[in-house]
């Protein structure tokens, strides 16, 4: 992972760090074989987040949306004062959202695992589980929860961690959010198994600064894209950009530059009706077309 020039950890290697206390406490109260049968006796089925992306995007300028619920964040303190999460969902699910993320982590987002299950009761829309995973422990944590979707950060795993932790999340029928905010990330990410299930996530902010760039985005993406192609001809890859989207005018850059599916929270968690803001964002797009 990531290291900085001082001595004093980065919020992400602290994030780490409080993610492998929470995986042990957590294992002295329930054992990874016992969560592992009870994994093993739930069959609820998944609801295709790769696939719902995928049905987003078949024409040229449409656009699938990844719309975030997230209380606070390190970097904003608190973003949305009355948070509720179900009515998120819903209200996200009628503005023409694709996807849902929720996050779960509570020290650093202020998020609940109960937020995840609100908006999965709440909505038909598949759900990205939006923490930090750093042990198969949390894979199955999340299956149980009801997750749709894993996100793994590759600045917060090494090669043989993020295997072991996609190779899991596949087998019990998830879909992976593999996120890269740098070229190595990205040569690193592309050593996984290819798969229909695979969705390659551009970060936009770097974990360890906060600085946001679209720039990173339309500096990868091509890169990334012609690796995916050369192999896979049948499935379009699937390219998310993330975070620091604001306006229809983002959507249209990025658009114009092939990338049709974006992680979005902020710009919509900040405003009373997180629904009207991903709605109007939308029609700033369509108007221009
Ligand atoms: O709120 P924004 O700027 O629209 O960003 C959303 C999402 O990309 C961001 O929350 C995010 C992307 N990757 C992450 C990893 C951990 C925590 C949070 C994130």
């Amino acid at each position: 992972m990531t290291t900085t020039h001082s001595d004093i950890p980065s919020v992400l290697q602290r994030i780490v760090a409080t993610k492998i206390e929470e995986v042990k406490a957590a294992r002295e109260n329930l054992s990874l074989e016992d969560l592992q049968s009870q994994v093993a006796a739930d069959n609820k089925p998944r609801r295709g987040f790769a696939a719902a992306l995928r049905a987003a995007s078949t024409n040229k300028n449409s656009v699938g949306i990844i719309a975030e619920i997230k209380k606070a964040s390190p970097s904003k303190g608190i973003i949305n004062h009355n948070f509720a999460p179900a009515l998120f969902a819903q209200q996200y699910e009628q503005a023409g959202a694709s996807c849902l993320s929720v996050l779960t982590d509570r020290d650093y987002f202020q998020g609940d695992d109960s937020y995840l299950l609100q908006a999965a009761n709440a909505a038909s829309l598949p759900i990205l589980r939006k923490d930090f995973m750093v042990d198969v422990y949390q894979i199955y944590q999340s299956y149980l929860m009801g997750a749709d979707c894993i996100l793994l950060i590759m600045a917060c795993l090494d090669d043989t961690q993020v295997h072991e932790l996609h190779a899991l999340s596949i087998e019990l029928g998830m879909d992976v959010l593999i996120e890269i905010h740098t070229k190595s990330e990205l040569d690193r990410a592309l050593t996984l198994p290819r798969s229909a299930h695979n969705i390659y996530g551009i970060n936009n902010r770097d974990l360890n600064t906060f600085d946001v760039d679209l720039q990173t985005t339309l500096d990868l993406k091509n890169i990334l894209i012609e690796a995916l192609v050369v192999d896979n001809t049948t499935l379009k890859p699937l390219v998310v950009t993330e975070s620091g989207i604001h306006s229809s005018d983002d959507i249209r850059l990025m658009l114009s530059h092939d990338i049709q599916h974006f992680l979005i929270g902020e710009q919509f968690m900040k405003t009373d009706h997180p629904g009207q803001a991903l709605q109007s964002l939308l029609a700033g797009v369509a108007a221009d077309e």
